[in-house]
């Protein structure tokens, strides 16, 4: 077996025209990782997977695999002698082959007999033996995306990058072919991006995060480091909702738990309900969001707060509860510089 070499993005830059659109970038992908690239639209994102794919020139810094470069100012090596596997949001099959067949069709040089054994092998992987002699025209989305991600990994590529390969999927289908296909990317062992602009899936997904926001990435690291040890409220904020409470206006039991600052940034689970507690608040609205109910809470200075109870009775607007904060989830940081 070779050795699998991380996929390096080192300060990269990509300007059109004046617009600078990837600014100093730099990631790696490390084997057997799957790395989640997250940001709103127009951060970047797929302008950094497309540097790695050497569908685009670097305006400056370096693509390499491993040591070997494959883009920089003085030269490229042409995407096509990258081996590196390419999923976009449409499945991009071959209309007029067969599902065993697109599977197969990157293996060239290989003989017939054994590229059909490959690409069946690949198929069952993903699920699909039973949908080999189908034809992408016969095949549910979710279908077609996991054979051309089959279709990819069949070709023993170097790395697999994914530019938003499930958003085009129904939901309801979108989480089975999500697990099936992520699996069988990280089972292969090769550096494997994930674009996206969903932070759940994003960090459900992926054993890395990385946030990118006009061009830079801001941090990068575990789902938990990121979640939890956000560097800025851009990051903070593309990871999950955030409340913004000022020190004034919280109970002083939950003051004397938190270091000094004028706002904390809280996550919605920071607050939650215990009978326990000592801080008194009135219920002004509550839902049931799925597997937590959400609530809205005043106390008697006016101090309005987001809280989470897990049930299973659901508070009532004019119900009087008690609430906990938990510090691990307040957060003091810099406000971006807009
Ligand atoms: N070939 C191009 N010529 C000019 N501008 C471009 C080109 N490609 C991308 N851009 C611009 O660069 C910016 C970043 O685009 P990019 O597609 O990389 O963002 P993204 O984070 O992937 O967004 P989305 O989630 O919407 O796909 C956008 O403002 C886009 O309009």
């Amino acid at each position: 077996m070779t050795d699998k070499l991380p996929l390096i993005a080192d300060g990269v830059s990509r300007a059109y025209g004046t617009k600078g659109v990837v600014n100093k970038a730099s990631l790696t992908l490390r084997p057997g990782e799957i790395t989640a690239l997250l940001g709103m639209s127009g951060a970047g994102k797929s302008t950094l997977l497309r540097l790695m794919a050497g569908l685009e020139p670097v305006n400056e810094g370096e693509i390499r695999l491993g040591d070997d470069v494959l883009s920089s100012v003085s030269g490229q090596v042409p995407a096509e002698d990258r081996n590196i596997g390419l999923i976009f949001q449409d499945f991009a099959l071959f209309p007029h082959l067969n599902a065993i067949d697109n599977v197969g069709f990157g293996l060239a040089g290989t003989p017939k007999t054994e590229r059909r054994r490959i690409a069946l092998e690949w198929l069952n992987k993903l699920g699909l033996s039973h949908r080999a002699n189908a034809f992408p025209h016969q095949l549910s989305g979710g279908e077609q995306q996991r054979v051309s991600i089959a279709r990819a990994l069949a070709a023993k590529p170097v790395a697999i990058l994914m530019d938003e390969p499930f958003s085009g999927l129904d939901v309801t289908l979108r989480s089975d072919v999500r697990r099936i296909a992520l699996e069988a990317v990280a089972a292969s062992g090769i550096p494997a991006l994930l674009v996206s602009h969903d932070a759940s899936e994003a960090m459900r997904d992926a054993d890395r995060v990385a946030v990118m926001k006009d061009g830079v990435i801001l941090q990068e690291g575990t789902p938990e480091e990121l979640y939890l040890h956000p560097n800025s409220l851009a990051v903070a904020r593309a990871l999950g909702p955030l409340q913004s409470v000022r020190r004034e206006d919280m109970p002083e039991s939950w003051r004397s738990q938190l270091p000094e600052a004028d706002t904390y940034h809280l996550r919605p689970e920071a607050i939650q309900i215990d009978p326990q507690a000592s801080a008194s608040f009135r219920v002004q609205a509550s839902k049931r969001a799925s597997t937590l109910i959400e609530l809205d809470l005043i106390d008697e200075s006016g101090g309005t707060f987001r809280a989470v109870s897990i049930g299973p009775q659901r508070p009532l607007p004019g119900d009087m509860v008690k609430a906990t904060l938990s510090p691990e989830f307040a957060f003091i940081l810099p406000s971006d510089a807009e």
